[in-house]
C-alpha cells in the first residue's frame, strides 16, 4: 500500500503545446492517502484515462513528478510499480478454472504453494466464489467473469493501489449494484488505496470515501459525497452531481449579497461588489429551495413527478429555477413564492465559489473540506 501523490503534474498528447486546450490535464497537485476509497468522476474526455496511465506508468507526464510513499516513480516502467488494474471487461483466461485465475498473479511472482493456496481461499470467500474454484471460467457469467477480475487484484498483498476503470461497465444494471456494494465492503475489509474510475456519479458516490472530480483536465474539486452536494465548489460540481443538478443563475451582487430580477437574496458567502470580477452567478440546489408565502414571488412552468418526489420548474424573473418537493407537498397554483436557504445559496465567480479559492478543496485528497 501506498500514498500517492501527484506533483505539478501537466500533460499534453501536442509535440508543442500552445493553447489551453492542448492540454489533456491542465495542472494537477494531489495526494491520495494511504489506505483511502477515492473515485475519479468526471466526463468522457475529461482527463480520466490520461490520469490512470500516469499513475501506472503507461505514460510519462509532460510536467511534473508521480511518487509512491515519497519516492519518485515518474520514470518508473508499469511492471515495477506493483499496481493491480480492473478494466471495463472482464481480463480472465478462460482455458484456466477460477481458482487458477485467482492464483495466476501470484504464481507469476513465483509465491510459494501454501500461500497462493491461503490468498486464493480468502479471496474467493470474499467474492462469494467459494463454490466455483475448480469451474472453468468460461462458463461463468459477465459479473461472475468480473468478479474474477477483481479478485485478481485483490489476491496480491505486494500491491500500492488498486485501480478500477468503469469496471461496472458490461454487469447488468440489477447486478451492478450488488458489486457496488460489494467492492466498498471488500475495501473495509482489505483497506488498500483505491481509485475508481468512472463517469457515473452514483458508482463514484457508492464507492468513495472521497472524490475527485474533474472537468476539461481539471481536479474541480475533492470531496466527501456530502462536501459535493452540500457545498460545491464549482458550478460544474453543481451541474455533475445532483439529479437534477444545482441552480445556477446569472446574478448581481449588492450589500454583499445576490441580486436576481430586482430582489436581494442572503447567501452563505457575501462579498463586497468591487472585490470579484467575472462572471457572477448565484447556486442553489433544487432541494434547497421550498415554497413559502413570504418567499420571491415566482411563475410555474411545469411540474414533473419524479418518484418520491416532483421537481418544479419555474420562472423568477427572465431566470428559471428549479425545485425539488415532496410528493405530498402542495404546489400553489397562482402567486407561488420561494424561499432559498441562505446556508445553501453561495456567489460564483466564473465557476468557482467566491471565497473558497479555486484551490480550495483540492491537493489533499484527505482534506477536500471547506467553506
Ligand atoms: N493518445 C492520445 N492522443 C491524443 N489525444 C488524446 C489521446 N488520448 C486522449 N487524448 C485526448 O486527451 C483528452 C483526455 O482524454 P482521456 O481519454 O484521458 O479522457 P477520459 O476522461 O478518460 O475520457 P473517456 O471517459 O471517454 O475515456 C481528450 O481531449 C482526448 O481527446
Amino acid at each position: 500500500m501506498a500514498k500517492i501523490t501527484l506533483s505539478d503534474l501537466r500533460h499534453s498528447y501536442a509535440a508543442r503545446p500552445i493553447r489551453d486546450d492542448d492540454w489533456a490535464l491542465k495542472h494537477l497537485d494531489v495526494e491520495w492517502r494511504d489506505g483511502g476509497a477515492y473515485a475519479l468522476l468526471g466526463p468522457s474526455g475529461c482527463g480520466k484515462t490520461t490520469l490512470l496511465n500516469i499513475i501506472s506508468g503507461l505514460l510519462r507526464p509532460s510536467h511534473g513528478r508521480v511518487l509512491f510513499d515519497d519516492r519518485d516513480v515518474t520514470d518508473l516502467p508499469p511492471d515495477q510499480r506493483h499496481i493491480a488494474q480492473v478494466f471495463q471487461f472482464p481480463v480472465i483466461y478462460d482455458t484456466m478454472t477460477v481458482g487458477q485465475n485467482l492464483a495466476f498473479p501470484l504464481r507469476n511472482r513465483g509465491v510459494d504453494e501454501a500461500t497462493v493456496k491461503a490468498r486464493v481461499a480468502e479471496i474467493g470467500e470474499m467474492l462469494e466464489l467459494s463454490g466455483m474454484l475448480d469451474k472453468r471460467a468460461k462458463n461463468l457469467t459477465a459479473d461472475g467473469k468480473q468478479k474474477i477480475s477483481l479478485g485478481r487484484g485483490l489476491v496480491r498483498e505486494d500491491v500500492n493501489v488498486i485501480m478500477f476503470d468503469e469496471p461496472l461497465t458490461v454487469i447488468d444494471p440489477h447486478l451492478k449494484w450488488q458489486l457496488r456494494s460489494k467492492l466498498k465492503e471488500l475495501h473495509q475489509r482489505v483497506r488498500r488505496t483505491m481509485i475508481y474510475v468512472t463517469h457515473d456519479q452514483t458508482e463514484a458516490l457508492t464507492f468513495a470515501d472521497q472524490v475527485v472530480v474533474m472537468n476539461m483536465g481539471e481536479v474541480v474539486q475533492i470531496g466527501t459525497p456530502v462536501d459535493l452536494f452540500e457545498r460545491p465548489q464549482h458550478t460544474f460540481v453543481g451541474h455533475f452531481i445532483g439529479s437534477p443538478g444545482m441552480n445556477v443563475v446569472p446574478c448581481g451582487i449588492a450589500g454583499g449579497q445576490a441580486t436576481v430580477a430586482g430582489h436581494t437574496i442572503p447567501v452563505a458567502n457575501p462579498v463586497a461588489a468591487g472585490d470579484v470580477r467575472g462572471r457572477i452567478e448565484m447556486g442553489v440546489r433544487p432541494e434547497f429551495i421550498a415554497f413559502d408565502p413570504g418567499g420571491l414571488p415566482v411563475d410555474i412552468v411545469k411540474v414533473s413527478d419524479a418518484g418520491r418526489f416532483r421537481i418544479v420548474d419555474t420562472r423568477l424573473g427572465d431566470h428559471s429555477v428549479k425545485v425539488l418537493v415532496d410528493e405530498g407537498t402542495e404546489i400553489p397554483a397562482d402567486g407561488a413564492r420561494i424561499v432559498l436557504r441562505t446556508d445553501n445559496t453561495r456567489l460564483y465567480a466564473d465557476g468557482w465559489m467566491i471565497g473558497a479559492g479555486r484551490d480550495a478543496g483540492r491537493g489533499d485528497a484527505g482534506q477536500g473540506d471547506v467553506a
